[in-house]
């Protein structure tokens, strides 16, 4: 359960990155403090800043520049990649055509999940079959992020080895089974500044995107530096800022990490709110589940939360393909 925080602890992973595979990690002086400081923000906040991760400041730069590039297209350019539900909801989506609680937000995006091939998941994946489109400008566009999912990917599992010790389990906790297999998702997002939506026929406000939590395990997010725009509820339901941080990524929690953890980790209410005239952009990575994993509270964070669970089992591709299809009506 989140605490009445007010500010996001920036940790430094790289003492964990170094002994990820080693199976003594555990006992490891820098590696403990890495996992105390990571219990310490899962439990207070549900969200830290990332740094000495080893992704190259001019790839997380670049990933952001060709995202500033595309949404800068014409309208007619980028439709050419059109989200719908023949495409397993993957590809462009205008602004306001997602919506939260009810409200259309004011941010355009390109969503992209892990490739489910046709019959994978038998009824479960039906909704998310399909590749992910691609635009074609700027070029490179594709195999860029194809190259930067990749480094996600890999700093999520081991984030997740040094969160799976903070919990009192085995580095290998969320492996097998549980998050082997990883599923994830990337939104490419944008957000016009102030008037920006001006003259698109569609309602303002000034929410880029309204408060929710994030679906699976860890998100990255990977947002401009100079505006801020992320805020985080804090208990007593002040909204906390979550400033650009060069170089690093926001790290959060999401909603089957806090069902593996029995509440012991909460996933954090956000929201955005772009009140710059700039534009602002955002790449967000989610690292999730296996698709077909049944997440319910484990055994040894049950035992340090009184004994009883408090979550019932949740299969995440079911909860990811509920979330997806009220999030466009
Ligand atoms: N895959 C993730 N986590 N996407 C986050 C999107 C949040 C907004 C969405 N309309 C919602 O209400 O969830
Ligand atoms: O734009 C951001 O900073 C965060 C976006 C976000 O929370 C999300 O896509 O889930
Ligand atoms: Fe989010």
């Amino acid at each position: 359960m989140a605490t009445d925080f007010k500010t996001i602890p920036i940790i430094d992973v790289s003492p964990l990155l170094a002994k990820w595979d080693d199976p003594k990690m555990g006992e490891d002086p820098g590696v403990s403090e890495v996992v105390r400081q990571l219990d310490q923000a899962c439990r207070e906040a549900g969200f830290f800043y990332v740094k000495g991760h080893g992704i190259p400041y001019s790839l997380i730069k670049e990933v952001r520049n060709a995202t500033h590039k595309y949404f800068g297209l014409p309208y007619e350019e980028k439709i050419k990649i059109k989200m719908s539900a023949a495409t397993g909801f993957r590809g462009y989506q205008r602004l306001g055509e997602n919506i939260t609680k009810g409200i259309p937000d004011m941010h355009e995006a390109i969503d992209c999940y892990r490739e489910v091939k046709q019959g994978m998941y038998g009824a479960l994946g039906k909704v998310m079959e399909g590749s992910n489109r691609w635009p074609v400008n700027p070029p490179n566009f594709n195999s860029l992020m194809e190259e930067y999912i990749s480094l996600c990917t890999d700093l999520s599992r081991k984030i997740m080895r040094g969160v799976a010790l903070a919990l009192g389990g085995s580095p290998d906790e969320f492996e097998g089974e549980r998050a082997g297999d990883p599923f994830w998702v990337m939104r490419i997002i944008g957000y016009p500044g102030v008037s920006g939506a001006n003259g698109q026929d569609i309602p303002e406000n000034d929410i880029g995107c309204g408060a929710h939590t994030d679906y699976g395990l860890l998100t990255l997010v990977n947002q401009d530096d100079d505006i801020p725009a992320l805020q985080v509820r804090n208990l007593s339901g002040e909204w906390i800022w979550a400033v650009p941080v060069p170089g690093t990524f926001v790290c959060n929690i999401g909603d089957m990490l806090k069902i593996w953890s029995n509440g012991l980790y909460d996933s954090t209410l956000h929201r955005v709110i772009n009140n710059s005239p700039k534009y602002r952009v955002c790449v967000a990575f989610f690292y999730e589940p296996n698709f077909d994993s049944a997440v319910e509270p484990l055994d040894i964070c049950k035992q340090r939360t009184g004994g009883t669970k408090k979550f019932e089992r949740a299969v995440y591709g079911e909860h990811l393909v509920n979330k997806v299809q009220t999030n466009f009506g």
